[in-house]
């Protein structure tokens, strides 16, 4: 549906004598048509500079960005215009326009596109029940709530049809409660009309929840990529781990993740996350890594989490961090394909 291929986006530097500055550096990346993507990263990694060049905001330095086969940056004004029709946005702030009701907010897109009054009302009112506000229609947006601002919003973004829906952070400013109900109206939305959403978030809770695919971007480039479900139970690059590892999955006490060390001293303790999902899941592997390890297995954490609907489990363990001991472990996971995350050394 979205085809990023070697997608570079260079910015003026501050500093006038370092010439360009690289926002995105080479992409190469596919969003799947009818999936939910979610794109992940560090504040400034890129992530609004990618999405903004898929609706034609930002035009690339180098490389090509596609949109069911159109050349992003080969269009004109007029080609832009249309594009802009086949994709809708939502933002952070619901870029709301303050003198106008829901409804007008809903219509103006349709106004834009010079669609008569009879059919802009055939149009918008069931996009206001869908997004079950039709009660609210003749509100102006300082009546309504932050939840309700956004799904006018996501009306607006649907009003003239569109294939893609693109979202940069739609629910970073809404309580957990509103998130949930926002995101569950996105997944209705991909579900029932089909449509292929592509969202940049630093929550981690809204990718787990509802995307089915997942890149993970790192000063310009995409650094992994692939079913959210799999990335997230077996990140693969540091960053990944990094952003994931507040959110996934059993937490470690502060008290013990504090005092981690990357090596072990002699007599430490090496902490392991094992990760279960599908076979390993029904399997009682933990037992059976004590007998194994013929060593003391401490469990410190644990907990049964859920990623894109499938649920998993993970428990941090701890024993000794001796050369034997260590051996037999790496052993015992590779005959079992038990995931796992060594977290780091302790007493
Ligand atoms: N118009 C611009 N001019 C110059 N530099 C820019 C411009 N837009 C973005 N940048 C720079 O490009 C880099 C990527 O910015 P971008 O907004 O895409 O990151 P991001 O991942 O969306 O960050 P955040 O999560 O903080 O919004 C940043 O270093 C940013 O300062």
């Amino acid at each position: 549906m979205v085809v990023f291929e070697g997608v570079t986006k260079h910015f003026p530097a501050r500093d006038r004598d370092a010439g360009a500055f690289a926002a995105l550096d080479g992409i190469d990346f596919a969003v799947a048509r009818g999936s939910i993507t979610g794109i992940i990263g560090r504040s400034g990694a890129g992530k609004s500079t990618l999405i903004r060049l898929v609706n034609g905001l930002e035009r690339a330095s180098a490389g090509k960005v596609s949109v069911d086969g159109v050349d992003v940056g080969a269009l004109d004004e007029a080609g832009l215009r249309s594009l802009r029709r086949s994709v809708g946005m939502i933002f952070q702030h619901f870029n709301l326009l303050s003198s106008r009701t829901a409804f007008d907010n809903v219509a103006l897109p349709l106004e834009i596109a010079g669609v008569d009054r009879q059919e802009v009302r055939k149009r918008v009112e069931p996009l206001l029940d869908l997004v079950g506000l039709s009660d609210k229609r003749d509100r102006y947006p300082a009546e309504l709530s932050g939840g309700q601002k956004q799904r006018v919003g996501i009306a607006r973004a649907l009003a003239t049809e569109p294939k893609l829906l693109l979202s940069d952070e739609a629910t970073s400013a809404l309580d957990p409660e509103t998130t949930q109900s926002i995101l569950e109206l996105l997944r209705q939305i991909n579900a029932e009309l089909g449509l292929t959403v592509l969202l940049i978030t630093h929550e981690m809770e809204v990718v787990k929840a509802i995307t089915s695919n997942v890149a993970v971007i790192d000063r310009g480039l995409i650094v992994e990529h692939g079913r959210t479900f799999d990335v997230f139970t077996r990140p693969q690059h540091e960053t990944t781990r990094a952003l994931l590892s507040a959110s996934l999955g059993a937490k470690l006490p502060e008290w013990i993740r504090s005092d981690l060390k990357a090596l072990p001293l002699p007599g430490d303790r090496v902490l392991v996350r094992l990760i279960f999902f599908g076979e390993t899941a029904f399997q009682p592997l933990t037992a059976r890594l004590v007998t194994e390890l013929g060593a003391e297995v401490n469990i410190l954490a644990g907990a049964i989490d859920e990623i894109a609907g499938e649920p998993f489990g993970s428990l941090v363990v701890s024993y000794p961090a001796d050369p034997d001991t260590l051996e037999r472990a790496r052993h015992f996971y590779q005959e079992t394909g038990l995931a796992t995350e060594v977290l780091g050394y302790g007493a």
